[in-house]
């Protein structure tokens, strides 16, 4: 059994049920009594500007706490938005609306469609360049990008109305009434800040939410998982700026006007503060952010020294911010985002791997990794001088040599971490050399890490599901988890992840954040989760590092049952006992260059490997 000699920490299993249902509905049932509550029409207003809000925050959430992309421009995707439906509803169809006011029931939703598409555009084109930006370089580019927009909105005078911007916007009405009660309003919104909030929170506990989760805690490792972390960054950017700009629609048509005002950098500041406030990465955490703030706002207004000076009011968020970051670094709102909506099983599996049906398996001794002539320069150093050699079917390849030999270097080239200077690299007779290292694992080769590398905030099942990726997600994103097809994909890669773990002997750990884990069931899941993406190679960098004698010994037993399940694997490792002992053959790295190749005897007579290891006097 697994040594346990850390307290766990277990995550509550997934809720069950109603229990789960409490807090949207206690969210719910607050938004559909609000008006009758509310002290009178201003107070509705304000609700409905709550909402606004809550759908900006949920958006921003996406793109800084889901996806970890800082981006400090994203109001300009709701002026996006805005404009979209004020250039419509006063120019495009402006006198068809004078005529037929009850129109806006089929200009609203071309609207919208529009804004999703500008607004999602706008979203590429920010997200294209900075998908290679992080930290500081992405915050000044999204921070330029949403001054831009501003500028164009102000001096792009025949399309926005320049500083005057666009009045005379339909109010949500339609019956053709020209007034429309803010509770009407109010409601409208609140229905399309529900519809926005159920479609989020799908996309979250989807495979999507789950690539993007791991792109934030390890974007390196996500892409190992077989993850398209550049596509997924866009899509990010797109579903923020789409739910962006949509609310836009209606907030334009809820204030009836439009101008450069209506959105200024400070807006930008305070949807991002809200979004940390509240709880980034969480569903709910911005969402009750932006309610807490708007009606504090609303309320603080009238405090006379803030209605004297109205400036003192960011500066008060800045200040709470700060504040509640030093006592409640998570925010308010930190509950785990739930990646998953699959339930597990209660039994433990038999142990057995899964191996796809479609899978011929190569004769035994076949090569099947054929690494070529492979050169990999870093600046002046040369790290790997011409390495050639083959992995046969079968066997479990230790690959030794002293430190700094280029052993990382090797799988980090074969696992397309790293693009090999020159030279070849092919799995059962494709080449894979100019790959990216999500295309290599998505062909068959997956890898764990020297010091692991689990995503630590998630749970160990949601740790295996991203390995599943690559075959929960295909090019039409298979996302919208209500769908019943969707779900059984769902469940089925749930109980196979649950098959992986039994049989790395983890599944007891299953609920557990991956953090809580000791050394060794951390490396056992990490081997597991590569096993998820049904590999034909498997790399392995270091396993026993940090592993005591009797959880070495089960490892080794543990890499003979992966080569039995027909998993090829390389193994690097630097104890001997482990590596003689698991290895049917030998490679010895020294200085980037091949120097012995054998059976683990006939390596441990080389006069070359002595050397290497031991100096000159080992002659
Ligand atoms: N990204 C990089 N940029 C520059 N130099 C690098 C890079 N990666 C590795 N190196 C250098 O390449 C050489 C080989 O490193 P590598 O990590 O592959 O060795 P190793 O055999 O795995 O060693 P160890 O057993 O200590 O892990 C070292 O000199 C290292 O400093």
């Amino acid at each position: 059994m697994s040594n346990t000699h850390t307290t766990p920490i277990i995550v509550s299993r997934p809720a069950l049920g109603l229990t789960r249902w409490i807090w949207p509905g206690v969210f719910l049932v607050l938004g559909l009594i609000a008006p009758f509550v509310l002290p009178g029409d201003k107070w509705v207003r304000v609700a409905a500007l709550a909402l606004v809000y809550v759908a900006l925050a949920s958006g921003l959430n996406i793109l800084v706490g889901l996806t970890g992309l800082l981006d400090l421009g994203f109001i300009a995707f709701f002026i996006v938005g805005a404009y979209t439906a004020a250039i419509f509803t006063v120019s495009t169809f402006g006198p068809l609306l004078a005529e037929h006011p009850a129109a806006l029931a089929w200009v609203l939703p071309i609207s919208i469609v529009a804004a999703i598409l500008f607004a999602g555009v706008a979203g590429s084109i920010i997200g294209y360049p900075t998908l290679r930006a992080r930290g500081d370089y992405l915050a000044i580019m999204t921070l330029a990008f949403g001054e831009i927009v501003r500028i164009v909105s102000i001096n792009w005078t025949e399309f926005t109305g320049g500083a005057v911007g666009i009045r005379n916007i339909p109010p949500l009405s339609f019956s053709g009434e020209g007034v429309v009660p803010p509770t009407t309003t109010y409601y409208i919104i609140l229905v399309v800040v529900v519809i926005l909030v159920v479609a989020l929170a799908s996309l979250i506990a989807s495979p999507v939410g789950r690539a993007w989760v791991a792109i934030r805690e390890d974007e390196l490792v996500a892409s190992s998982m077989g993850i398209r972390t550049r596509r997924y960054k866009l899509l990010a950017y797109v579903v923020g700026a789409s739910t962006a700009g949509v609310i836009g629609v209606f907030f334009a048509h809820m204030n009836q006007f439009v101008n450069p005002d209506s959105f200024t950098l400070e807006d930008n500041f305070i949807v991002l503060s809200l979004v940390i406030l509240g709880g980034a990465g969480t569903l709910w955490g911005p969402i009750t952010g932006a309610v807490l703030w708007i009606f504090f706002q609303a309320v603080a207004k009238d405090i006379p020294v803030i209605a004297a000076h109205p400036e003192f009011r960011t500066g008060l968020l800045a200040l709470i911010v700060v504040v509640l970051m030093i006592l409640r670094p998570g925010g308010l709102v930190s509950k785990r985002l739930e990646l998953t909506r699959a339930r597990g099983g209660t039994a433990e599996p038999d142990g057995a791997l899964e191996t796809p049906a479609d899978r011929a398996l190569p004769a035994a001794g076949a090569p099947v990794l054929r690494v070529a002539e492979v050169k990999q320069v870093f600046g002046g150093l040369t790290a790997l001088e011409s390495v050639s050699f083959e992995l046969r079917h079968g066997e479990v390849l230790g690959l030794m040599g002293p430190n700094g030999a280029g052993k990382s270097t090797l799988l980090n080239a074969i696992s397309g971490v790293t693009r090999a200077t020159s030279g070849t690299i092919e799995l059962e007779g494709e080449r894979t050399e100019r790959l990216e290292s999500n295309a290599v694992s998505v062909r068959g080769i997956a890898r764990t890490f020297q010091t692991v590398r689990l995503f630590w905030d998630m749970t160990v099942l949601e740790n295996l599901l991203v390995g599943g990726h690559a075959r929960l997600a295909g090019f039409l994103p298979r996302f919208l988890s209500p769908v019943p097809f969707v779900r059984r994909n769902e469940r089925r890669t749930v109980e196979e992840a649950e098959a992986a773990l039994a049989f790395v002997d983890a599944w007891d750990c299953r609920d557990r954040r991956a953090s809580s884990l000791d050394a060794y069931q951390q490396r056992k899941v990490e081997i597991a989760r590569a096993l998820m993406t049904r590999p034909r190679v498997l790399l392995l960098d270091e396993p026993a590092a940090g592993l005591n004698e009797s959880e070495t010994r089960d490892l080794a037993r543990l890499i003979s049952r992966i080569r039995e399940h027909g998993i090829d694997v390389i193994l690097i490792e630097h104890d001997m006992d482990l590596l003689m002992g698991v290895s049917d053959r030998i490679i010895v790295l020294d200085h980037g260059v091949i120097i012995a190749d054998g059976t683990p005897a006939e390596i441990r007579t080389d006069p070359a490997v002595l050397e290497a290891y031991l100096g000159s006097d080992a002659r």
